[in-house]
């Protein structure tokens, strides 16, 4: 290819991490990140005084101490992750043909920083991975209105393309199979246990196709055309694919969603229910998988690996052993790249 050609920009979004553990930079991630619309999704109003008046002054001290359990010499692993991805893929894509930069949803680096580098590149055409892999309007959706909020401002726009999700690219399954495979060579477990981020179910149903998602395991235990969208129904369809490919007995697979914030109902089951319920069962040995998550962070790390595993104990469970993410594992790069390259 010509040295003069323009190439293919790629612009990986992650969620965003607060700049260090101080509780004014935490204070300041989370009322950018629940001010979205797309994130708490009342009117502007409601959702104004409930950031600033409870949220940031109360949550603001408590989630920098988990903050501070979660942050390394690296700095933040969602970040550090991502940027290791970021390395990775522009090992592998060709480099007369791509341009990758990465940017986060809230904080640093923007996606308004990432876009004007790639629009200062001159690039022909803009590809926007967000790195969730089931879609959510609070996490996708989200990327794509900043996105076209700072692209309609330019004089030119270029082609872009979003991918919407990525539940069932084989490769994205096959990385997850790898590490559990990874996990259970070295000990057995009773129980495969998938937790999910949670969503209000309010957001589920304001995306329904013709009302067709009750929530239940009818309409989410399918990925049909109706639910391609259904953020509860492609968790399910992941942890189907995923449990596939490993050979997992159905009946030692659970699904369930984690990280509720306030009094209204989220998807269900919760988690710590869940917990519950298979410690009353006599469960001993969970192996627990987080595919809403790409890199570790404060859910996965935190919330998954130190909190739920000292529920489990305490209900008498004896081993509760999280995956780790998919980071910047090869396999996980090469569906990155794959992604690329077939949307180019
Ligand atoms: C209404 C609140 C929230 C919705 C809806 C929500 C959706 C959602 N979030 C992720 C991914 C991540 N969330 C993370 C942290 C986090 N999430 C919320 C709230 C909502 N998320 C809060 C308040 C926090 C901050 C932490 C805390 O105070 O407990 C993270 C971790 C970031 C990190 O720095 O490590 C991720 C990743 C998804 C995928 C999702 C919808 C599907
Ligand atoms: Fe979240
Ligand atoms: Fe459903």
């Amino acid at each position: 290819m010509s040295k003069n050609k323009a190439k293919i920009g790629v612009l990986l979004v992650n969620l965003g991490t607060p700049d260090s553990t101080a509780t004014g930079d935490v204070r300041k991630y989370l009322r950018e990140f629940l001010m979205d619309g797309r994130v708490i999704d009342f009117p502007f109003i409601p959702r104004w005084a409930l950031v600033n008046l409870i949220i940031a002054p109360f949550r603001a001290p408590k989630s920098a101490h988990e903050y501070r359990k979660l942050f390394t010499e690296r700095g933040s692993p969602l970040m550090y992750h991502t940027v290791d991805l970021t390395e990775k893929l522009i090992k592998v894509l060709d480099p007369e043909k791509y341009h990758v930069e990465f940017a986060m949803r809230y904080q640093t680096p923007s996606i308004e920083q990432g876009l004007e580098k790639l629009n200062k590149a001159n690039v022909k055409k803009i590809i926007v991975l967000p790195l969730f892999p089931q879609y959510a309007s609070a996490t996708n959706g989200s990327v794509v209105d900043k996105v076209m909020e700072i692209a309609r401002t330019w004089q030119i726009i270029p082609n872009i393309t979003f991918i919407n999700n990525f539940v069932d690219h084989p490769l994205f399954v096959e990385a997850w199979a790898e590490l559990g495979k990874e996990m259970m060579e070295k000990e057995e477990y009773d129980t495969y246990l998938f937790s999910y981020h949670g969503l209000p179910e309010r957001q589920i149903r304001k995306g329904s196709v013709d009302g067709y998602c009750q929530l239940s395991d009818k309409c989410c235990g399918n990925y049909t055309k109706k639910n391609q969208f259904c953020y509860r129904g492609q968790c399910f369809h992941t942890t189907r694919l995923i449990a596939a490919k490993l050979g997992l007995p159905e009946d030692k697979v659970v699904t369930c969603f984690q990280s509720r914030l306030g009094k209204d109902p989220w998807i269900k089951p919760y988690t710590e229910d869940l917990i519950k319920e298979l410690s009353s069962k006599g469960v001993k040995k969970v192996l627990v998988f987080s595919p809403a998550f790409v890199a570790d962070c404060l859910e996965t790390t935190v919330e998954v690996g130190e909190e739920y595993k000292e529920q489990f104990e305490e209900l008498g469970g004896e081993k509760w052993d999280l995956v780790p993410s998919l980071n910047s594992r090869d396999t996980w790069v090469a569906c990155v790249k794959d992604l690329v390259e077939e949307n180019s």
